[in-house]
C-alpha cells in the first residue's frame, strides 16, 4: 500500500507552479482525434488520468510521441477502430469525450461508460440527447455505448441543454466540429476548460464562436489540419494550494496561474481573511489571522466550483464560527465527511447542506481518500493538523495532481510517500 504520511501544524512558505489543466488535457487529447496530421501538445500534467488517455489513443492506433515532460506529439492520421478498449475507458470520466471525437471523425463510436469520482449518479443523458438530435443512432448493448451517425456525417442543429454540463457541452463540440452546417448549443458550460477546448479546435482549423458564454456556435468544416497548442494553467490545482495554504498558515507564491479563473476562490479567502494579491500570472496568498466564517455554494462557472468543494471544507473546519455550505452541482460529494470527523471536524450534511462549526485544531488521524478532491482535501486537513495524518488510497489523487508531494515539500510541507507491503508494517509509520 501506498500512503501519504504528513506530520502537519508547519506554516507553508515559498514558491509553487502550477501545471496544464486536467479537465482541459482530458479533453484536448481526445480532440486530436478530429485532426488529419499531427497535434503538438504543451503543457500537459503528469497526472494518472493523461496517461491513460493518451493509452487508449494509442489503443485506437495513434502514434503518440513523447517530446519532453510536457509536451506530447498525437498524430491521429491513421486511427485502425472506433472502439473503445474497456479497462481503460471505465477508469476515467474523460473517456466520454471519445464519443463525440469518434462520431465526429468517423460516424462512429463504441465506448464503455465512463468511470470517475463517484457522486451518486453521474448521467450523461445530455450528451447523447445532442448527438441523436445531430443525426446519430445511439443505443447502449453489451456494455458499451454504441453511436453512429445516419448519414455517415453528423449534422449540424440546434442543441439546448436541459441542465449546465461541462462534459455534455464539450462533447457536442466535439461531434459538431466537422458536421454538415451549423451545430448551436444553447444554456452551454463557461468552464476554462470549455473555452481551452474551444481554442484548440479552432487553432487546428475548426470555427467555434462564443466559447466561454452559454451560446455556443459550431460552423462544421471539412478537415482540420495540425499545429501547436499549450493548455492552460489548472484551476482547480491552484485553487487548491491557495486553500492549503489557508488552512496551514504562511505565504506562497502560486505560479503560472490565470488570476481571472481563480477570482470564485480568491473572493471566499478574502471574505475568510486570507489575503490575496494578484500578479499577472500568479496569486500571492498569506494567512496570518484566524479565519473566520463563511458560507459557499458551488456552481457551473463562474460559480464557486465544485472540484474545490472538499478543499474549502478543509479550510471552513478551521474557522471561527458556523459555515453552510452548499453543493449546487452534484447529489452525493459529501463521503469524506467521515474522514474528516476522524480529524475532529465538526461537520453536519444534510442532503446538499453540509454545516460545519469551525474548531480550534484538528488532530492527525488515519484516513482514506474517496475522491480526487476529497483527497486533496485529506491533504491540505492534514497539513493544518497537529500530530501525523496517513492518507491511503492515493491514486484518487494522482490522477488529478502533478507532484502533490514535491511541489508541498518545496514550500515546507513534511509529506512523503509510504509505501508499505501490508497493514502490520503501515503501524509502525509516524
Ligand atoms: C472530466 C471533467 O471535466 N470532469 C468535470 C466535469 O464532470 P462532468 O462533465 O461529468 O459534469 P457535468 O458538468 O456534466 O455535470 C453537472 C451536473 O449535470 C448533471 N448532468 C450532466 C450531464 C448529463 O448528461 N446529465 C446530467 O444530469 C450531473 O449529474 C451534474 O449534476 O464537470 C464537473 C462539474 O464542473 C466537475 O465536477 C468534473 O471535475
Ligand atoms: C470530479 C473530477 O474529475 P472526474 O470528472 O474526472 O472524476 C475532478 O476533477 O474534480
Amino acid at each position: 500500500m501506498t500512503k501519504y504520511v504528513i506530520h502537519g501544524g508547519k506554516p507553508l512558505f515559498g514558491e509553487i507552479d502550477i501545471s496544464g489543466a486536467k479537465n482541459a488535457a482530458v479533453a484536448i487529447i481526445p480532440a486530436a482525434l478530429l485532426v488529419d496530421g499531427s497535434c503538438r501538445i504543451e503543457n500537459i500534467p503528469q497526472i494518472s488520468d493523461v496517461t491513460l488517455i493518451l493509452n487508449i489513443l494509442q489503443e485506437l492506433g495513434a502514434d503518440v510521441r513523447t517530446v519532453n515532460r510536457t509536451t506530447v506529439d498525437v498524430d491521429c492520421s491513421h486511427i485502425r477502430n472506433a472502439r473503445v478498449p474497456e479497462e481503460l475507458a471505465r477508469k476515467i470520466r474523460a473517456s466520454y469525450y471519445l464519443i463525440g471525437a469518434l462520431l465526429g471523425r468517423f460516424g462512429s463510436a463504441e465506448v464503455p461508460p465512463p468511470g470517475g469520482c463517484d457522486f451518486g449518479g453521474r448521467p450523461i443523458d445530455q450528451h447523447i440527447k445532442g448527438f441523436v438530435a445531430m443525426g446519430a443512432e445511439v443505443d447502449v448493448r453489451g456494455g458499451f455505448i454504441h453511436a453512429r451517425a445516419e448519414k455517415g456525417r453528423m449534422q449540424g442543429t440546434h442543441v439546448y441543454l436541459d441542465i449546465v454540463s461541462v462534459g455534455a457541452t464539450m462533447n457536442i463540440m466535439l461531434a459538431a466540429v466537422l458536421a454538415q452546417g451549423m451545430t448551436v448549443i444553447e444554456n452551454a458550460a463557461k468552464e476554462p476548460h470549455i473555452v481551452d477546448l474551444a481554442n484548440f479546435l479552432n487553432s487546428m482549423g475548426a470555427d467555434i464562436m462564443g466559447a466561454g458564454t452559454d451560446v455556443i456556435k459550431i460552423r462544421g468544416v471539412d478537415r482540420l489540419s495540425g499545429g501547436t497548442y499549450s493548455i492552460i494553467p489548472d484551476q482547480i490545482e491552484a485553487g487548491t494550494y491557495m486553500t492549503a495554504v489557508a488552512a496551514a498558515g504562511g505565504e506562497v507564491l502560486i505560479k503560472n496561474v490565470i488570476p481571472k479563473h481563480l477570482e470564485c476562490i480568491t473572493a471566499k479567502l478574502l471574505e475568510m481573511g486570507v489575503e490575496v494579491e494578484e500578479r499577472d500570472d500568479a496569486v500571492l496568498v498569506r494567512r496570518t489571522v484566524k479565519l473566520t466564517r463563511t458560507n459557499v455554494k458551488t456552481l457551473p462557472y463562474p460559480g464557486f466550483p465544485t472540484d474545490m468543494q472538499p478543499q474549502i471544507a478543509a479550510v471552513l473546519c478551521l474557522a471561527e464560527g458556523t459555515s453552510v455550505l452548499t453543493e449546487g452541482v452534484w447529489d452525493n460529494r459529501y463521503r469524506y465527511v467521515d474522514e474528516f470527523r476522524r480529524m475532529g471536524a465538526q461537520i453536519q450534511v444534510d442532503g446538499k447542506i453540509a454545516v460545519i462549526e469551525g474548531v480550534d485544531k484538528l488532530t492527525g488521524a488515519r484516513i482514506q481518500a474517496c475522491d480526487l478532491r476529497a483527497g486533496a482535501a485529506m491533504v491540505i486537513a492534514g497539513l493544518a493538523a497537529q500530530g501525523t495524518t496517513e492518507i491511503g488510497c492515493i491514486h484518487h489523487i494522482e490522477r488529478g495532481y502533478e507532484d502533490i508531494v514535491r511541489k508541498l515539500s518545496g514550500v515546507g510541507a513534511d509529506i512523503r510517500v509510504v509505501v508499505t507491503p501490508d497493514e502490520d508494517k503501515q503501524s509502525q509509520v509516524g
